[in-house]
């Protein structure tokens, strides 16, 4: 008998299809290949997207080129080589914009369609690997256009996540979808369902009677489920931005590795298909939505900076989460008070994901309890059903005590510092059995020198790895290709699982994420299970160890040797993230200080991208109560409308400072740019206006703090070289100026006089491209008349301090690329 599949890829040229669904195809093209069974399977391809056929077709040439690979798997290299050629050849593309894109695209599916005879079974899969709000007008126009089913061809859907951003949202999306396919016909991706490992959890379980009864209240102490990242965000802001890290994984991946070391397994794994899918949605019923009290969230410290210069005309990336821990409860009798601990971060410290599980000691331990395993604190306790003691730790490897470790079963599922997927189980909870999906394995090319594995020794396990490594991708297609339902998500588990994470999806300023440095050296998100509460077990501000990291340089950088002084003044550099920590704490030692002395602070901020890791630093970290005394000028601003521009730096401090500190709006005064509509009119005199206030509130002229920025030309503030600003008189505090770069609005600045006049000034230059003027700075400071050429030597503050703040990429540039490699 014969087989013909028909497969629309929509975002044929889209990152998903580059990096794994062109070899996922490839792989059943092969397959079908090596197969002599009966069946004969053929494939026609058809590639949909927006871009022009020209372009689309030198981006799949290159996928081709780069992407799609022949390994041992498909046989003879030179076979291989030349089927894929073919297989390219095969491919057919349309751009697909109007209705008209797609009838002719309709027209030529059933072209090849018809071309079988009536016994050939007609298959058709819509692969929707395109961003969701193309979803519906997508599928609108092929059942509008595309006659297949009456050419007797089945039709499936596969659609990629996010399936909406809120359980309303993904309701009446599944409603439109229900509106035209059924059930059976949709199937939702989950591309951690069909890791090699992930998919060994169910028959694993199942083989292994004595752990399943082992699997519950009465023995677990608690479960964690990890997926940590030591990429950021790189080049998917324009997703990931409005989407956040539970959108991106809890909700899905995390919530379904949950269900699968969860639900009651169905008697009979492998003759049914959709209990898999029932059972998940019996336990998905019984959890409860996790509340604010049971989440962190935290931010990488780069994230701001690196999503203003992706998406200038954002203005939520103050609050979106690239962390966060959750405690997850599920109310059935089998699982009730369980903590389950789903944690999920970028730019973590390692790459690893997992699920563990915990067991509860056993044993009453008296004397000798430094072999016994415990969980917090002080040994001697035994048995402790409670969790109020058990502390998570993200920095290093598994955080254990340093006793000898519990009994634990661990689904290792991807990296972790091991060469293989794997399951572990405690050699104290005995040899498991081996379902023939799995196979036995111990040797260094799996641990290498990692000595310890789940804060235990990798030989304190039995250990099996799948047998088969098939990626991901390549499995989600075969499943889909072969009917199979129970690795896609059904409706109702969708919903349900919307349900479980609608209460704490929208970021709120109300809960600003914690910043945290890549890699975390400082233990900032470590965190603690109390009651029904999660809490960060580290103060962000006053610890000890946090200190340190934040003021040296991380640790590949140790022997980095940096000058302590800059044109004779104090130096401080590190890394961009350790830079701005550190300004930040330096500025709220100075505020701290000077409120207890004369009960008020008056800091003074330049614009740009450099001074946003600083604010975020403030905002999140600053005492609210001492906003109340803090009063905070603008050293510049440029001649746009403040409100809505993002060449504003107004703009930029109220986004990422202002607005998340709750600084009194009685203590911000804006440069006034913006005079009824006139912006920058020398008429109505906006310079004397603000030389005025600073009269009225700042004793003595002196502003306690300014912060400053360095051009790439040697300005400083917005005083450019040769213009006629760097001469004003020590009366004139703030001025007009067109002297900038051409085709730039001209700007409002505060003068040197003023600028000298402060208690405290700070150069805050980061980026490599700050390297050269750096340089120029070194050798020509003790020249006399040099100001007018590099305004930025003329601060000097007669009776304060000037510090430096440099970041290694701006001080050493190419050299530090060199040793960061
Ligand atoms: O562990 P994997 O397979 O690399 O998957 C992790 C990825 O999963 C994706 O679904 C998320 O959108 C990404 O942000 C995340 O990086």
């Amino acid at each position: 008998s014969q087989l013909h599949t028909g497969i629309l890829l929509l975002g044929g040229t889209g990152d998903l299809a580059r990096k794994y669904l062109w070899q996922a195809l490839f792989n059943a093209y092969m397959k079908q290949e090596n197969t002599d069974g009966e069946l004969q399977h053929t494939f026609s391809i058809v590639a949909g997207a927006s871009s022009h056929a020209n372009v689309a077709f030198a981006r799949l040439k290159d996928i081709f080129d780069n992407n799609v690979m022949c390994s041992d798997a498909h046989g003879s290299f030179t076979i291989c080589s030349s089927k894929k050629g073919e297989f390219y050849d095969s491919v057919s593309y349309f751009q697909l914009i109007g209705a008209e894109d797609y009838q002719a695209m309709c027209k030529s599916l059933e072209n090849s369609f018809s071309q079988f005879s009536k016994d050939t079974e007609k298959k058709m899969i819509i692969y929707l690997a395109v961003p969701p709000r193309v979803f519906l007008p997508a599928l609108k126009n092929i059942k509008a256009s595309c006659k297949i089913s009456e050419l007797g061809v089945s039709v499936k859907v596969v659609l990629e996540k996010p399936q909406g951003r809120n359980l309303k949202s993904a309701d009446e999306l599944s409603d439109e979808l229900l509106g035209m396919f059924e059930e059976h016909q949709l199937f939702r991706v989950d591309h951690y369902l069909a890791k090699s490992l992930v998919t060994t959890i169910l028959p694993f379980r199942a083989a292994n009677p004595q752990l399943e009864r082992i699997l519950n209240r009465d023995h677990v102490e608690r479960v964690e489920i990890f997926l940590k990242e030591t990429v950021g965000v790189e080049e998917r802001f324009g997703f990931y931005n409005d989407v956040g890290v539970i959108r991106d994984v809890f909700q899905n991946h995390l919530t379904q590795l949950l269900t699968l070391v969860t639900l009651d397994l169905p008697a009979n794994l492998s003759t049914s298909t959709t209990s898999v899918q029932e059972a998940k949605v019996r336990l998905l019923r019984q959890i409860p939505r996790v509340t604010s009290q049971g989440l962190l969230l935290g931010q990488y410290a780069s994230y701001a900076y690196e999503a203003a210069r992706e998406l200038p005309d954002s203005n939520v990336t103050s609050l979106v989460p690239t962390f966060a821990a959750a405690l997850v409860k599920v109310q059935s009798p089998r699982w009730a008070d369980v903590p389950f601990i789903l944690v999920s971060g970028k730019k973590m410290d390692e790459r690893s994901s997992y699920i563990r599980i915990v067991f509860k000691p056993n044993r009453v331990c008296v004397s000798g309890c430094h072999d016994d395993y415990h969980l917090g604190e002080g040994a001697g306790h035994a048995y402790r059903s409670e969790v109020n003691a058990s502390e998570v730790t993200l920095n290093g490897k598994g955080g254990q005590s340093p006793y000898s470790s519990p009994k634990q079963l661990v689904f290792q599922i991807g990296h972790g510092g091991v060469g293989k997927p794997l399951i572990s189980v405690s050699t104290s909870l005995g040899k498991p059995v081996w379902p023939d999906c799995l196979q036995e394995t111990f040797d260094s090319e799996v641990f290498g020198t990692l000595k310890k594995y789940h804060g235990a020794s990798p030989d304190a396990f039995f250990h099996a790895t799948p047998v088969s490594q098939s990626d991901a991708y390549t499995t989600v297609l075969d499943d889909a290709l072969q009917d199979r339902r129970e690795r896609f998500i059904s409706t109702s588990e969708l919903l349900l699982a919307w349900r479980i994470w609608d209460q704490v999806i929208e970021p709120s300023p109300n809960r600003p994420p914690r910043i945290y440095d890549a890699g975390d050296p400082a233990a900032l998100l470590n965190f603690e299970v109390k009651g029904g509460r999660l809490a960060y077990t580290a103060e962000d501000r006053d610890q000890d160890a946090g200190e340190k990291t934040r003021e040296g340089p991380a640790p590949h950088l140790q022997h980095l040797q940096t000058p302590a002084s800059f044109l004779g003044h104090r130096l401080v550099s590190g890394t961009r993230e350790s830079l701005a920590l550190h300004l930040a704490r330096e500025i709220e030692t100075a505020a701290e200080a000077d409120i207890m002395s004369k009960g008020v602070f008056h800091v003074a901020f330049s614009g740009g991208t450099s001074p946003i890791l600083l604010w975020q630093a403030l905002a999140h970290s600053f005492a609210s109560e001492n906003w109340a005394n803090i009063h905070v000028w603008q050293v510049d601003e440029r001649c746009v409308h403040p409100a809505g521009d993002f060449r504003s730096n107004l703009f930029h401090l109220d986004r990422h400072l202002l607005r998340l500190a709750g600084v009194p709006w009685s203590h911000v005064h804006t440069m006034p740019v913006d005079l009824a509509g006139r912006i920058c009119d020398p008429e109505l005199q906006g310079a004397r206006l603000y030389s005025d206030s600073i009269r009225k509130h700042v004793m003595n002229l002196q502003m306690d703090f300014i912060l400053l920025g360095l051009g790439e030309d040697g300005h400083t503030a917005s005083l450019f070289p040769r213009s006629p600003t760097l001469s004003a008189d020590s009366e004139t505090l703030v001025v007009l100026t067109d002297s900038g770069p051409k085709d730039t609005p001209s700007r409002m600045t505060m003068t040197l006089p003023l600028i000298n006049r402060a208690k405290r000034v700070a150069f805050l230059v980061m980026g490599s491209q700050k390297h050269a003027v750096l340089e120029k700075l070194e050798k020509a400071h003790s020249r006399t008349g040099i100001v007018d050429e590099l305004p930025a030597l003329g601060v000097n503050p007669v009776n304060g301090t000037l510090t430096w703040y440099i970041d290694y990429d701006a001080l050493l540039a190419n050299h530090y690329e060199e040793i960061k490699r």
